[in-house]
C-alpha cells in the first residue's frame, strides 16, 4: 500500500539528514519545503520534494492537500495517561482557595488517584486509557510515553504497566512505557518513608524488570514527596534493573535534582518551573534534555519553565503534555505548543522542534520519529487548510487537523 500526498502548501520540520536532536540556536530553524509532494511506502516516509520535481511517482492513494500544511505527529514525552477517574472535585476546590499543596496535605491529590486506581479492574482502566489515547492521536500524538505511578503497591503498579503493555500492542503508535516508582508516600508508609523506598527498590523494581514492563524509570523528587537521597536510591536501583531513568524535578522546589538526574545520566529531566542557574550549568556538560510542561503551569497557576533561559544558553527543549488528572486534565499537544508560544515566549519554530524531534529524543525514538526524513515511521499530520504553520500556535483553542496518519494509513 502507498499513499502520496500532493499539492502541499508547506511541509514543515523536513531533514534530509537524520537529525536527532536540536538545540539552542538552532532551534530557531525550521525546515520546510513550499508547495511539496510527499510519498509513502507502507509505513515509511520514501520520497519528498518540491511539486514540480514529482515525475514518475504512482501510489495506490493519492490526497490533494492543497491550502494544506503537513507536518510529523506530535511526540509526546511526559505522560500519566493510565488512570481511574478523575479529580474534578479538588479543580473546584483550588478555585474556592485550596492549593495542591493544600489537596495533598489532606490525603487527596495522588493518593486519591492511587485509591481509585487501586479500586479499579484492569480491564476498567483500559478502557478509559483507549478512550484518552485514542482522543490524542485524534489530536496528531504520534508516539506517546506512559508512566505507571498511581499504583503506590506492587500488584497495582503491575496491572497499571500491563495496562500500558496492553495500549502499546494494541495501538499503532509508538508507545514507551515508565515506571514512576515513587509518586507519593502512600498512607501506610506515611511515618516510614524509608520502609516504603525498600519496598520500591526490592520489590517493585525487580518485578517489573522481570516482566519487561518499563523502559525507564522516574521519580517524583520533590519537597514533601522524595528527596535526593530517596530518588538516588530508586534510580540507582532502577539503573540497575537496566532502566534508564526520568524524573520529574524541580516541579514546586529546586535543590539539586536537576545535577542528581545528570549524574545518572537521565535521559530527560521533566517539569523545571524553578530553575536555578547551577542547573543550566549542569544541563549543558550532559546529554540530558529538559522538558518543559506548560499545560500543567497553566493548569496550576504555577511559573511557567524558563524556555528562553534554557534555549539561550545553548540547551534543547522539548515539550509535552503531562496529562494526568490532577495537575493536567489534558493530553492535547497543539495546545501545549501554542502555551509555550504564548506563555515561553518561545518562536513557532521552536515550540514545534520542541513538540517533535526533540520529544521523540526525551522518548529515545528519534532515529524514527519526530521528523519528516526518508526512512522515517510516516506519522503525519495534515492541516486543515490555514494561512501558515504559525497558526497553529496563533488561533489557539481550534482544531487545525484535519486527517492524522499512523504508519502510513489513516488514523
Ligand atoms: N508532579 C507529579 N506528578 C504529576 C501530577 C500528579 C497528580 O497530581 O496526580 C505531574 O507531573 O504533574
Ligand atoms: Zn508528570
Amino acid at each position: 500500500m502507498s499513499l502520496l500526498i500532493i499539492n502541499i502548501k508547506e511541509l514543515v520540520q523536513v531533514r534530509d539528514t537524520n537529525v536527532t536532536i536540536v538545540k539552542g540556536e538552532d532551534m530557531k530553524w525550521l525546515p520546510t519545503i513550499k508547495n511539496a509532494y510527499l510519498f509513502i511506502d507502507h509505513d515509511t516516509i520514501v520520497e519528498y520534494g518540491k511539486m514540480e520535481d514529482l515525475a514518475g511517482l504512482e501510489a495506490d492513494e493519492t490526497i490533494d492537500a492543497y491550502g494544506k500544511t503537513v507536518l510529523p505527529t506530535w511526540c509526546d514525552s511526559h505522560t500519566h495517561i493510565v488512570y481511574a477517574g478523575d479529580r474534578t472535585q479538588e479543580f473546584v476546590d483550588r478555585i474556592n482557595g485550596l492549593s495542591y499543596e493544600d489537596i495533598a496535605n489532606r490525603g487527596g491529590g495522588i493518593l486519591n488517584s492511587a485509591e481509585n486506581l487501586q479500586n479499579a479492574s484492569e480491564d476498567e482502566l483500559y478502557n478509559q486509557a483507549v478512550k484518552r489515547l485514542t482522543e490524542v492521536i485524534k489530536l496528531g500524538t504520534g508516539a506517546i510515553e506512559i508512566k505507571s505511578g498511581y499504583g503506590l503497591t506492587v500488584a497495582a503498579e503491575l496491572k497499571m504497566l500491563r495496562v500500558i503493555k496492553r495500549l502499546k500492542k494494541d495501538f499503532p503508535i509508538k508507545v514507551k512505557p515508565t515506571l514512576l516508582a515513587a509518586h507519593a508516600i502512600p498512607k501506610e508508609f506515611k511515618n516510614n518513608k524509608s520502609g516504603f523506598i525498600d519496598l520500591v527498590v526490592n520489590e517493585l523494581i525487580p518485578a517489573v524488570a522481570k516482566e519487561h514492563l518499563a523502559d525507564y524509570i522516574d521519580v517524583f523528587c520533590e519537597k514533601g514527596y522524595f528527596d535526593l537521597d530517596d530518588t538516588q536510591r530508586v534510580l540507582e536501583a532502577g539503573t540497575k534493573h537496566g532502566l534508564i531513568p526520568k524524573i520529574h524535578v524541580n516541579q514546586f522546589n529546586a535543590f539539586g535534582g536537576v545535577g542528581l538526574g545528570v549524574k545518572h545520566n537521565a535521559l530527560s529531566v521533566d517539569h523545571l518551573e524553578e530553575l536555578h542557574p547551577e542547573d543550566i550549568d549542569v544541563l549543558k556538560q550532559s546529554q540530558t534534555i529538559p522538558v518543559a510542561l506548560p499545560g500543567c503551569s497553566y493548569f496550576l497557576s504555577i511559573p511557567y519553565t524558563p524556555a528562553r533561559q534554557l534555549i539561550d544558553a545553548g540547551l534543547p527543549l522539548a515539550l509535552a503534555t503531562d496529562y494526568n488528572p490532577g495537575s493536567t486534565p489534558s493530553g492535547n499537544m497543539n495546545f501545549v505548543v501554542s502555551a509555550a508560544c504564548v506563555k515561553m515566549k518561545m518562536t513557532p519554530e521552536e515550540a514545534i522542534n520542541a513538540a517533535t524531534i526533540n520529544g521523540a529524543y526525551a522518548m529515545n525514538v528519534s532515529n524514527m520519529y519526530g521528523s519528516i526524513c526518508r526512512g522515517k515511521k510516516a506519522n503525519i499530520i495534515i492541516t486543515k487548510a490555514i494561512p501558515s504553520y504559525h497558526y497553529l500556535a496563533y488561533a489557539f483553542g481550534d482544531n487545525h487537523i484535519d486527517t492524522v496518519i499512523i504508519n502510513g494509513q489513516k488514523y
